[in-house]
């Protein structure tokens, strides 16, 4: 295993019935989340084969043809397939290079929120084949959200808060799990063809598995960009947007990028673990219950609104660019 020059925290300690213990892998946290905001985990408790199945069933599901795919395309609240050209990072020129299948918590039609019209929720869309990947989505989903509150209560920890701070905030997660594939990328399409641009994530944590093909990289404090390889068994765990503003800044929503310089296809599948829509991310919460002084680096914020917020930002960033007819794909919605 080489040394990818990130942290790597083995957070088994954080189910540890000693205090003490759960306390030491907070401190490991908030070193690495107020420093570069990108860390490997391990002592994880995702199950490997949940994660292997996942992977080969994603594959299989990716390989097909369009038309097969198409039969789960996205709808408005992004559930489903979502063909290549159909993201664009704000700020980027041309769409990513990716296509990807996302779910969500799956809520009926007849649920309040659902009802209601709350942006992104709703039932799951799935494909009619392959047969195994329903389950094998469905298994991941389950066991990379309860890491990801696993791994929130060591945040907590990590911020000087209650271990359960976050626990009331994520009733109903907003929790997006997303395959990504990423076809060879032919050479001549250049250095400013991204299989995904640079960007910082929406939402609180992301769980990244990547298979073994590499290409994610991560910026550090000082503007440099460095590998974040795959390390087999570990997720890569980054801040995004609302992390940062709950702890006023402390942590850092780390921007990254993925070149897929292989030549092969690559695969991977993110978990953003992120609050209940209505989630009031506060900084003044923090600073409060820490009894500090300083002022507040942001106004509160409603955490689906700004994962919204974000989403319309880059779908309008897609049209003013195809409007001018930079772009080389089309088709589908922007964001996450
Ligand atoms: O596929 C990856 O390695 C990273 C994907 C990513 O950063 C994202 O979708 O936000
Ligand atoms: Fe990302």
């Amino acid at each position: 295993m080489s040394d990818p020059g990130l942290p790597i925290i083995d957070v088994a300690a954080l189910c540890s019935p000693d205090f003490a213990d759960r306390r030491e892998v907070g401190e490991r946290i908030a070193e690495a989340c107020g420093t570069t905001g990108f860390f490997y985990i391990t002592g994880h408790g995702v199950p490997q084969e949940v994660i292997d199945t996942a992977l080969a069933e994603a594959r299989l599901f990716f390989r097909q043809p369009a038309e097969a795919k198409a039969g789960a395309a996205a709808d408005a609240r992004f559930r489903g397939w979502h063909a290549i050209g159909g993201a664009l990072m704000y700020g980027a020129s041309r769409p990513d290079f990716k296509e990807f299948f996302q779910m969500g918590l799956d809520l009926p039609e007849t649920d309040p929120d659902v009802l209601a019209g709350q942006p992104l929720r709703g039932p799951n869309r799935w494909p009619d084949g392959p047969p195994g990947f329903r389950p094998a989505m469905e298994a991941y989903y389950r066991e990379t959200g309860a890491c990801g509150a696993r791994l929130l209560r060591g945040v907590a920890l990590a911020l000087g808060l209650p271990e359960s701070f976050f626990d009331a905030r994520y009733a109903k997660p907003m929790q997006r799990t997303q395959a990504i594939y990423y076809p060879p990328q032919p050479a001549e399409m250049g250095e400013d063809q991204y299989g995904v641009a640079p960007h910082t994530d929406y939402g609180c944590i992301t769980l990244l598995y990547q298979d073994g093909t590499g290409g994610l990289e991560a910026q550090r404090l000082d503007g440099a960009w460095v590998p974040a390889p795959p390390m087999a068994g570990s997720f890569v765990v980054n801040v995004g947007d609302l992390l940062e503003r709950w702890s006023n800044g402390r942590f850092k929503s780390t921007p990254h990028r993925v070149v897929n310089r292989s030549g092969q296809e690559r695969l991977s599948i993110a978990t953003f673990y992120d609050p209940t829509y209505t989630a009031l991310v506060d900084s003044r919460e923090l600073l409060a219950a820490l009894d500090l002084d300083d002022a507040p680096n942001f106004p509160p914020i409603q955490a689906g609104d700004h994962i919204q917020n974000r989403i319309a930002e880059s779908k309008r960033h897609r049209q003013s660019i195809q409007a001018t007819g930079q772009a080389q794909a089309g088709g589908g919605a922007a964001g996450r």
